[in-house]
């Protein structure tokens, strides 16, 4: 199973650095991690650094992979895309991307699969230019996962979706996750699904790691004061899940 370990990572545009120094724990494969942080704490730039979409100094370190670099994807918070494209026709594009044009019935199987646990097989047909921006964001984690990435960094990819949908996707991740081995790193605001979902959390600040490790030790109340600057707490909800309360903007 694969895994992955940043060291001493740093990026900058032009001459601003906006992340440096950034290394974490081994991230096992199998998991979701929340790379959590305030806006313009670096998150995005960070994705992009371990996609190798930008340059910078430090190591991205890979284990057991078989396809190296290729086996990272990053799909990005804007998801764009060919409008004259059908869902189906852009999925199996995607599928197809650095491969041979022959398709497989396994590899149809599997898209039609992935589209029905996304709601999305009525929409096969439609054309991704008449879409929601909800469902555009289903296609694109559609489009990311039907090429098998084993490290998959999702940028905010519930962002435009509603609360079901939003439960659904996350849900499917942790179970993709489990089933295929793959490590995935989501780009998240709402601590709540971290604190579900997730078995792990890094926490950005300032274009630095701030906090990495079992999502219940990073999220306290400390971290929310220092990084968010807000009172809060996480607690137990009547069915013993931790929920994550704030009070106000600290003082
Ligand atoms: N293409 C770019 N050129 C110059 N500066 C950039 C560029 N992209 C991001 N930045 C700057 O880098 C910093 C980090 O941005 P980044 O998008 O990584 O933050 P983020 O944590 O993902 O934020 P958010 O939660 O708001 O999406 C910000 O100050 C931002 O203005």
């Amino acid at each position: 199973m694969v895994a992955i370990a940043l060291d001493d990572l740093g990026a900058a545009y032009g001459r601003r650095t906006v992340l440096s120094g950034f290394s974490t724990p081994i991230l096992e494969g199998g998991a979701l991690t929340a790379v959590i942080g305030p806006n313009a704490a670096g998150k995005s730039t960070l994705f992009k650094r371990i996609a190798g979409l930008i340059k910078g100094p430090g190591t991205v370190h890979l284990t057991e992979t078989a396809r190296g670099r290729d086996a990272v994807r990053y799909m990005p918070q804007d998801t764009g895309g060919n409008a004259v494209l059908t869902v189906y026709e852009s999925v199996l594009l995607a599928a197809k991307q650095g491969s041979g044009w022959r398709v497989s019935d396994g590899e149809l199987a599997e898209i039609d699969q992935i589209l029905a646990a996304l709601d999305l097989h009525d929409l096969a047909f439609r054309g991704l230019g008449e879409l929601s921006g909800g469902q555009r964001q289903l296609v694109a984690i559609a489009q990311a996962l039907v090429r098998r990435p084993e490290v998959l960094l999702m940028d905010e990819p519930t962002s435009a979706l509603d609360l079901y949908r939003q439960i659904e996707v996350l849900a499917f991740m942790q179970r993709r996750a489990r089933a295929s081995g793959m490590a995935v790193l989501i780009a998240l605001h709402d601590l709540n699904h971290a604190l579900r979902y997730c078995d792990n959390t890094i926490v950005v600040a300032n274009g630095a790691m701030q906090a990495a490790g079992p999502t219940s030790e990073v999220i306290t109340a400390e971290m929310l004061r220092e990084v968010y600057r807000v009172d809060g707490r996480v607690e137990r909800c009547s069915r013993g899940r931790p929920v994550l309360i704030v009070d106000s903007t600290a003082t």
